[in-house]
């Protein structure tokens, strides 16, 4: 037997025949090729899936070929997808992959595109796509498996309309942020210098041009703090006179400037504002050519220690400003010698003295002020570009040593700067057999065995399952109505399409795509026009969401120029929310080798966590609460929509996307 038919065998024995041959005719989307999307198109090609479509917008980098397996060096630079379905085509003789490079939020991939699929995999690595994926498979009614890692964590979750949680139902953890003065003027920390290097020192020097000066002149027009302006102005010229110059041809005279007036000028400005620093160390202006020849004494009066791991109090703090490590020569600034520092080796791992920072600063920003010359217009902070990455880890280095912060190596710039958790081979490897196993159980429409299953850093759990949640009644994307609406945008008016989906409801609607308002109950006026000339998109559509779809080639041209939803979609009902209560910790209570695993030792099964009690619906709840998608308008966009005696605009919202 060939080992393709072997392996079908075996699938057909584990799976029986019933499921396996209807896996063979099961159409499945699977959003993503990289990392986990390799494992899986791998496991569901061996599993038996037969009809396989597979979207990517990326094309192959060689830093994927470490744990994207399916790709090869010379595939570099070429659709991910396309690679991905031509290498495991050959896995299954009887899978039809169809392989599409494209963005899967593109409007071609409307709803009805989605309705084609049986189920749909996520293998995604940004919340912006999973949570349109998310909301188009609860439109268009297709289940979904979510999933996602990050280093030795990983999760998947299945998700059906009205039956579970959607991707959306729990709030996700919001990325980081940091006060505006930490890291314009007070950083503690070397995420603080580099988070001023990549997000404003490069957007200052290589970003758009801002008319700062501009802004002022018109600020002192309107009457704001004349002396505050002043200062600003001041600022904001010497940044105009610093990009010029890195914009002409003398750019070693350039870098000077930058350096003298960023490490030294605009140091010395902050440190007249003496209450700054009371409570905490002042920083030290930096002098080029000091740092040069070797002169430059940081902190005379400061003992020397090894290079820090960035913590910021007391003496260690202080001494570990030039994270050079290379003894007391390097505390003050690596006098005169281009050596590598201690800990050299990989280029990329080496700590780097004060001086170190400072050549790699000239030489970077003199390739950037290069790249500008030869005709780039703008350059922002990408992880894979070299030179810039080499400009953040020098700025931000400088920047430490003169607060008296720890340095970090390039490597550690590149992490910390790109926010990158190491991709773990192996945890994208689990995670994607789980994934087939709960799209096996959502085949079988064993619905009571689907799981949340979560990969956690537990050498003895390390895999837990949590049962389904239902949705979560406040979620302002699952508890949506959606409906789709067949047309032709040249000929369809706004206001033929939002009367015919209400149908005989008389009641008052705004209507938005995303967050542009196309009507609300006081401003009508788009009700006359077209779809088209409104250049409303095709794709997903708060409270009734009504995606746009095209007209049927066969439809008669003298009929109307859309097709209504049959029945029309009613709008949900609401639901009284009860007060917030605090969010239960995670999984409190274990319970080991839950009855329905058959009490698998590792895996822990967890009742759905408690985070909020649910409600029956009652009709007192219809007075009190807002709709979620009205909820969550207003909480993204700060608009109120109507405040009226009755506020009848409760729910009434229609959305188009
Ligand atoms: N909107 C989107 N449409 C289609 N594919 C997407 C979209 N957003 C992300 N992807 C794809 O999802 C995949 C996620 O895979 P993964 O997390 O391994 O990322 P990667 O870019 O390959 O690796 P890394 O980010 O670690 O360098 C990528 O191949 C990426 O191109
Ligand atoms: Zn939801």
């Amino acid at each position: 037997m060939s080992t393709a038919k072997a392996r079908t065998a075996y699938a057909k024995a584990i799976l029986g025949p019933e499921l396996h041959q209807r896996l063979a005719e099961t159409k499945v989307l699977l959003v993503g090729a990289g990392g986990i999307g390799c494992e899986l198109l791998k496991n569901i090609v061996l599993t038996g899936f037969g009809k396989i479509t597979l979207l990517d917008l990326d094309t192959i980098d060689l830093s994927n070929l470490n744990r994207q397996f399916l790709f090869r060096k010379k595939d570099v630079k070429q659709s991910k997808a396309l690679i991905a379905a031509q290498t495991a085509a050959p896995f299954n003789p009887n899978v039809q992959i169809t392989p599409i490079y494209g963005n899967i939020k593109e409007p071609q991939y409307d709803l009805e595109w989605f309705r084609q699929f049986d189920i749909v995999l996520n293998a995604l690595d940004n919340l912006d796509a999973r949570r349109h994926v998310n909301k188009m498979c609860l439109a268009s009614q297709i289940p979904l498996v979510e999933s996602g890692t990050a280093g030795y964590l990983g999760q998947v979750q299945p998700i059906i309309k009205d039956k579970t949680e959607c991707f959306d139902c729990v709030p996700k953890a919001t990325p980081k942020t940091f006060p505006v003065c930490t890291i314009r003027s007070t950083p503690s920390q070397p995420i603080h210098c580099i988070v001023w290097s990549k997000s404003y020192l490069m957007g200052q020097l290589f970003g758009e041009d801002e008319d700062a000066v501009g802004e002022l002149d018109e600020a002192e027009k309107q009457g704001e703090n004349a002396q505050e302006i002043e200062t600003l102005r001041r600022e904001a010229q010497a940044f105009r006179t610093v990009r010029d110059a890195l914009r002409s041809s003398t750019s070693s005279d350039a870098v000077k400037l930058v350096f003298q007036k960023v490490f030294n000028a605009d140091i010395r400005n902050l440190l007249i504002m003496s209450d700054m620093w009371r409570a905490r160390a002042p920083p030290v202006p930096l002098d080029f050519d000091a740092i040069l020849d070797g002169s430059f004494v940081l902190r005379p009066e400061e003992p020397t220690v090894a290079p820090s791991n960035g913590k910021t109090n007391g003496v260690s703090r202080q001494a570990n400003a030039v994270a050079s490590g290379s003894g007391s020569k390097a505390a003050n600034g690596d006098a005169g010698t281009s050596a590598p520092a201690a800990g050299s080796g990989l280029k990329d791992q080496k700590q780097l003295s004060l001086r170190d920072s400072l050549l790699l600063f000239v030489s970077s920003t003199e390739r950037l002020a290069a790249r500008l010359q030869s005709g780039e217009q703008t350059i922002s902070f990408d992880k894979e570009d070299d030179d810039a990455l080499d400009f953040v880890t020098a700025s931000s280095n400088l920047r430490s040593a003169a607060y008296g912060i720890g340095g970090k190596t390039r490597w550690e710039v590149k992490e910390m700067a790109g926010n990158i958790i190491p991709a773990i081979a192996t945890t994208n490897a689990i995670v994607s057999g789980l994934i087939v196993l709960q799209a096996l159980q959502i085949l079988r429409k064993s619905y009571d065995q689907m799981r949340n299953v979560h990969l956690q850093v537990k050498p003895a759990v390390p895999l837990s399952t949590i049962k389904m949640c239902p949705p979560n009644p406040a979620c302002g994307v699952c508890r949506d109505t959606y409906a789709m609406v067949r047309c032709d945008p040249n000929r369809a008016l706004l206001g033929d399409i939002v009367k015919g989906v209400l149908g005989d409801d008389e009641r008052e609607v705004s209507v938005y795509e995303d967050k542009r308002v196309l009507s609300d109950p006081d401003w009508e006026d788009n009700y006359a026009r077209t779809l088209g000339s409104l250049n409303t998109r095709r794709g997903s559509g708060g409270t009734i969401s009504v995606g746009l779809g095209v007209l049927p080639a066969d439809h008669p041209v003298d009929a109307p120029p859309y097709i209504l939803p049959d029945p029309l979609p009613r709008p949900p009902r609401k639901v009284k929310l009860p007060p917030p209560m605090p969010v239960t910790p995670v999984r409190l209570s274990l319970k080991r080798g839950a009855p329905d695993d058959g009490g698998d030792d590792e895996i822990i099964d967890l009742e759905p966590t408690p985070k909020r009690p649910r409600l029956k619906t009652t009709a007192a709840a219809d007075e009190a609460i807002k709709s979620p998608s009205k909820k969550r308008k207003l909480d993204e966009d700060g608009l109120i929509l109507m405040e009226g005696k009755d506020d009848k605009l409760d729910d009434d919202i229609i959305e188009i996307d």
